[in-house]
């Protein structure tokens, strides 16, 4: 049977920057969506590929952060050798691939499927293989529709509609091409290598012929220095997936990418989910809870809630469209819609706190002019006392809210 390895591209602190504050707690690949941390959904995917013998993580976070999540995942995930690799500084991404070659390739394997850490995905990984394995090319990604005024924002392809050939790749243009995007995940034949050294030299004969080139230091990227050419060279085709696709960048995304999730569950895992029964609580829809975590019987949770480990939910409390971290506390008859609750924050009674939904992460909410939050974030050990209402505001750790506050950051 062939051999398949898997890169997820963790990326490093500095990128985690539009994640705060919750980045200030956790590194972004490791914040728990759906009860489990982005990365891992991605795990769970790899996992189902048959021959899929190898995870290596590659990114530019100390060596120590990954290894809790290393330990418990390869209890999990027991096929799957999993390991991370560190670049000594960002490489870009293609740059750690490139560098990391030879560990990569030993044993051989037949191809090797390249994801960014922060998407979530139904990941169909065996349909892109299957795909990929009829075509000619040396890489399939795979690719989704999205709305025109969503241009700019990633990578775009434009592909013969008979084949699904990739005539061209443009990264970020400034004007609408395509409505066809990369969703950064890809599937790559080893032969990949010999174009990322083809790539690198090409660099540097760049600079070495023009002393006024100044190319992004060692960076390669997988998208500028090689998706282009190797459309150029008809070597790429994509797979082209209706199902669920998005982006997780900011930290209110992570409110859409749990709802996808858990979305996701009823339809393959139900049992994960929390069903209405006699004597519990009330259930709207799909709602995660752990199983250390506890809810009065008489709260009404859901839809598209995820309860951490050691959570206590009060009576009377409604909780809709969050996520709520571990060892939160929420007193009797408080209200919880469209927000994160960071770790061991505490909601007082008759308190309310609201963000505003969002369909499209980037959309900017304004009111009066102002730009302001949608949904509402709670950093870890927050305080909210009794009967207060924060709506649409940031507010980083270890802050006791004693009035009520509205569109604001609080530092
Ligand atoms: N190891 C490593 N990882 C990196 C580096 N730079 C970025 N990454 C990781 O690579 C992924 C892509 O990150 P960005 O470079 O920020 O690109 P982007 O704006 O997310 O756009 C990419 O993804 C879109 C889909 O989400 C694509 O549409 C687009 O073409 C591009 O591939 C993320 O998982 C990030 O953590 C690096 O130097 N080293």
């Amino acid at each position: 049977m062939n051999m398949h390895k898997a890169i997820i591209l963790v990326g490093g602190p500095s990128r985690g920057t539009r994640f705060r504050p919750l980045s200030l707690n956790i590194p972004k690949p490791l914040f728990p969506v759906a009860g489990h941390p982005i990365i891992w959904h991605h795990l769970e995917a790899l996992s189902k590929i048959e021959g899929l013998k190898e995870v290596l993580l590659i990114g530019f976070y100390e060596d120590s952060i990954f290894q809790r999540f290393i330990d418990d995942a390869t209890r999990e995930f027991p096929k799957i050798n999993i390991r991370y690799f560190r670049e000594y500084q960002s490489l870009g991404t293609a740059g750690g691939i490139y560098h990391f070659r030879d560990e990569i390739q030993r044993g051989d394997p037949k191809q090797i499927f390249v994801l960014n850490a922060d998407v979530a995905c139904s990941f169909p990984l065996k349909e892109m293989m299957e795909f990929h394995n009829t075509h000619q090319g040396l890489c399939t990604i795979l690719g989704t529709k999205v709305a025109r005024e969503a241009a700019k924002r990633y990578g775009y392809l434009v592909a013969k509609p008979e084949s699904n050939e990739v005539l061209h790749y443009v990264e970020k243009p400034e004007s609408f091409i395509s409505d066809l995007i990369s969703c950064g995940i890809y599937l790559f034949n080893c032969d990949i290598f010999n174009e990322m050294k083809n790539a690198m030299e090409n660099k540097q004969h760049r600079v070495d012929r023009d002393p006024l080139v100044t190319t992004d230091d060692d960076k390669l990227r997988l998208e500028q220095d090689l998706l282009r050419s190797l459309a150029e060279s008809k070597k790429l085709y994509v797979y082209v997936t209706t199902d669920f696709w998005r982006q997780i960048k900011t930290a209110s995304s992570a409110v859409p990418a749990n709802a996808l999730y858990l979305e996701q569950y009823l339809k393959t895992n139900p049992d994960r989910l929390l069903k209405n029964e006699q004597g519990g609580p009330t259930i709207v829809g799909c709602v995660y809870k752990h199983p250390t975590a506890f809810v009065d019987p008489s709260a009404k949770i859901g839809p598209n809630v995820t309860i951490g480990p050691r959570v206590v939910v009060g009576k009377g409390v409604r909780i809709k469209d969050s996520i709520i971290l571990d060892n939160v506390e929420i007193k009797a008859n408080s209200c919880i819609l469209h927000s994160v609750i960071g770790w061991d924050s505490k909601i007082g009674t008759w308190a309310r706190v609201e963000g505003t939904p969002v369909t499209n992460e980037e959309t900017v909410i304004t009111q009066n002019g102002v730009k302001v939050q949608s949904i509402t974030i709670l950093a870890n050990e927050v305080m909210v006392k009794d009967e207060i209402i924060i709506r649409n505001c940031i507010v980083l750790p270890h802050k006791e809210l004693r009035s009520n506050c509205h569109n604001e950051v609080l530092m």
